[in-house]
Order: structure tokens, then C-alpha cells, then sequence
């Protein structure tokens, strides 16, 4: 098991893990999320006793990876695949890190054939693309046959067929009863590959859960609702029409960008009847669940470091102006409604963790504003 018990590190003015705490257990492939930045190698690096915390700490099996007797052979870690001499043969490059640790020839042998690279083992790495370097990096993680194993990105630079053989890998090595930390920012990979998630952003934790916890925390259930061009029975805007019966009846109404309108709150026979009596014909009506990929995103968005821009185009063009209908904004600014899309809580036990930078946290003041999430 690794346990990080309020990890730290500082480099300089520059918080890059804050007070973290988790365990990943044995027998289970946990994933490691968060945007880029986020502090997900830096939290490996010290797993593996390759960065020393400012403060806090984290063990593998009781133990700092550096007083851990023969870590090599318990411990297996992919970090970053490029770190090998480009001179070197692949099976060279394996064969001398297997001598270091005491591990037989053979065993290099083995590791080329379980990750594909037989043909290339006397190629030397130099030539190598960037899925054969993860699957170079991934052989050298399992030569000591260890009980944990670290990847950072493992499925980068992979083609479809190389994706999902690392993802039978991970399961299977878990199934062994490994310990299996695997970090990456594609949340619809790690939703496939994971059976428990730790999710941070800038340093900090946002979710620790298993994953069918986190698909059914975060992926609620709306209704999207389109109104018929033109005008409603009693002739004004159709969709302005429809927006204001849906919100007075208690349903949370935001905008989709193809025009059409995201309800919670109503089931879909009752936004039927609403519009029904508003007049307003519908040209859509349908059933939706918002995707997991979309709930992580709206969780760290407030943690992403790099954000671009838009490109301004040097003024070619003018924005249009962006027109608000009044029952938009008193749908959009409640806190129920934003914390209700993006994190419901599971019934009767309350929110599972913080939204940073949700219209919640902004409706509870500077307690959690986005500020100290950095
Ligand atoms: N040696 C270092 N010196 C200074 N700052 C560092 C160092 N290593 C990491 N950082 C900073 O710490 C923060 C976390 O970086 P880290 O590489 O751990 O994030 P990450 O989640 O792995 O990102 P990515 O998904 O892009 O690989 C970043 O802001 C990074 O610039």
C-alpha cells in the first residue's frame, strides 16, 4: 500500500503539492487525476523517494521508498519514458538495469514479449516512437516483478490497440493483488481503467472515491428541450416562453450553445405539459445524462493552470453582442442550481467534497473562493 499522509512540496514560492492525504490499496488500480500542473508527477517523484517533501510524508508498505530493503525489486515505476540513452539498444537498456537489481537475464527476455517489443529489442532506442518508448518504459517497470507499480501517463503517445492493452494490463496486474497508481488527465480513459479515483487540482485533493462513486456523484441526469422556431401561441419568443414556465414551475434551466435548453429538476412528462400549456410546440425533447468527462472538467476548472486565451484575430472581427432573457440569469445564479448540475450529492449524505470556484462556493463568500485553491 502507498500512504501520503499531509504531502507537501515547495519549490520556492511555488506550492506544487498542498497537505495531500491517500492511500492506494493492493489488489485495486487506483487512478491519479488532475489537469496539467496539477502536481501529479511531483507527487510520484516522492513516492519514489525522488523529490524530498517540505513537509509531511509517504510510505510504500510502511516504509519511505528510500529505507525500503531492495526497493527495486518491490517497487516498478514508469516516470518518464524518454529518460533512456538513445544509444542503447531497448534490450540493453533493460539488461543493464536488471543487473543492477539483481535480476536475471531471462527476466529481460520475458518483459520484451509482454510489452510487444521482441522484434525491436536489438533497436536501438533512439528510433524508437513514442508508444514504443512507453512500452520500453512500462517493461522496465515490470522487470523486478514488484507489488507496486507507479505509471505517470503510461498510455501517451499509444495508438487505440496500444490503450487498451495497457488497460488489460493495469487490471490484470491489480487482479494479481498489486498495488497499481497510474496517473493521467484523460478522465474517460481512467473511468475505464480504475477502480478507485484520487483527483487533484493545484496540489490539492478534490476526490478520493472509488470510481462507480464518482460516475454516480457526478454525472446527473438533465433534460434538453428545444421550442419550435417562432413565435408561441400567445405570440412572443417560444423559447423565452418556455424557459420562464420550466424556471416558475422549479425547474433549473440553463442554455445549451446550440440554442436548444438543459433542464433539472422537472421530469420530462411535466416540461411536456409545461410547455403544452405555455403554448410553445417543441421540436426536442430527450432524455440525457451529462458525462463523466464533463463533471471532471467542470471539478478542476478552477484548478487549471495554463488556460488559453482566445485568439483575437489583431481585431478582424467584432464579437456579437451577448443578450441575457431575464429568466436566465435568475435560473443561472442560484447556488442550488450550479452545485445541483455539477455535483449532486448522493441522497441524504450531503456534498462528497468542495467545488472550488462553483456558483456554490462563490454563494458561501470567500470561505472557498477560487483564490485559495492556487
Ligand atoms: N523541479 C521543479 N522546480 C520548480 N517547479 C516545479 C518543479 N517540478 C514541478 N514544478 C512545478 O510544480 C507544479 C506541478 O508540476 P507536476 O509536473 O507535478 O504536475 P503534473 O500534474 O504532473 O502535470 P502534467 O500533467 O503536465 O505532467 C507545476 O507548476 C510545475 O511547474
Amino acid at each position: 500500500m502507498i500512504e501520503a499522509v499531509g504531502l507537501t512540496k515547495r519549490f520556492g514560492a511555488k506550492t506544487a503539492v498542498d497537505q495531500l492525504s491517500f492511500q492506494v490499496k493492493p489488489g485495486h488500480v487506483t487512478g491519479f487525476l488532475g489537469p496539467n500542473g496539477s502536481g501529479k508527477s511531483t507527487t510520484m517523484r516522492m513516492v519514489l523517494g525522488l523529490d524530498r517533501p517540505t513537509s509531511g510524508r509517504v510510505t510504500i508498505n510502511g516504509l519511505p521508498f528510500r529505507e525500503l530493503p531492495n526497493a527495486q525489486r518491490h517497487v516498478g515505476a514508469l516516470l518518464d519514458a524518454k529518460a533512456v540513452h538513445g544509444g542503447r539498444r531497448a534490450r540493453t537498456h533493460l539488461l543493464s538495469i536488471a543487473q543492477l537489481s539483481g535480476i536475471p537475464e531471462k527476466r529481460v527476455d520475458e518483459v520484451l514479449g509482454v510489452v510487444g517489443l521482441q522484434d525491436a529489442a536489438r533497436q536501438r532506442t533512439k528510433g524508437f516512437s513514442l508508444g514504443m518508448g512507453q512500452r520500453l518504459g512500462i517493461a522496465a517497470a515490470l522487470l523486478g516483478d514488484p507489488q507496486v507499480l507507479l505509471f505517470d501517463e503510461p498510455v501517451n503517445g499509444l495508438d487505440p490497440e496500444g490503450i487498451l492493452w495497457v488497460r488489460n494490463l493495469m487490471r490484470k496486474l491489480a487482479s494479481e493483488g498489486r498495488t497499481v497508481f497510474v496517473s493521467s488527465h484523460l478522465m474517460s480513459e481512467m473511468a475505464l481503467t480504475a477502480d478507485h479515483l484520487i483527483v487533484i487540482g493545484r496540489g490539492r485533493l478534490l476526490a478520493d472515491m472509488s470510481t462507480q462513486d464518482f460516475i454516480t456523484h457526478n454525472s446527473a441526469g438533465f433534460a434538453r428541450v428545444r421550442a419550435a422556431a417562432g413565435p408561441a401561441a400567445d405570440g412572443s419568443d417560444g423559447k423565452t416562453s418556455l424557459a420562464t414556465a420550466l424556471t416558475r414551475a422549479g425547474g433549473r434551466v440553463l442554455q445549451e450553445p446550440d440554442g436548444a435548453l438543459r433542464v433539472t429538476g422537472l421530469e420530462l412528462p411535466r416540461v411536456s405539459d409545461l410547455a403544452h400549456e405555455a403554448g410553445v410546440r417543441l421540436w426536442e425533447l430527450s432524455p440525457h445524462r451529462a458525462s463523466l468527462e464533463e463533471a471532471y472538467m467542470r471539478m478542476t476548472q478552477s484548478s487549471v493552470e495554463y488556460t488559453s486565451t482566445e485568439d483575437p484575430r489583431a481585431e478582424l472581427w467584432e464579437p456579437e453582442p451577448l443578450t441575457v432573457p431575464e429568466w436566465e440569469e435568475e435560473a443561472a445564479v442560484t447556488a442550488e442550481t450550479a452545485a445541483s448540475f455539477f455535483a449532486p450529492p448522493p441522497p441524504g449524505s450531503g456534498r462528497p467534497f468542495l467545488m472550488p470556484g462553483s456558483a456554490a462556493d462563490l454563494a458561501r463568500g470567500s470561505e472557498n473562493t477560487p483564490e485559495e485553491h492556487r
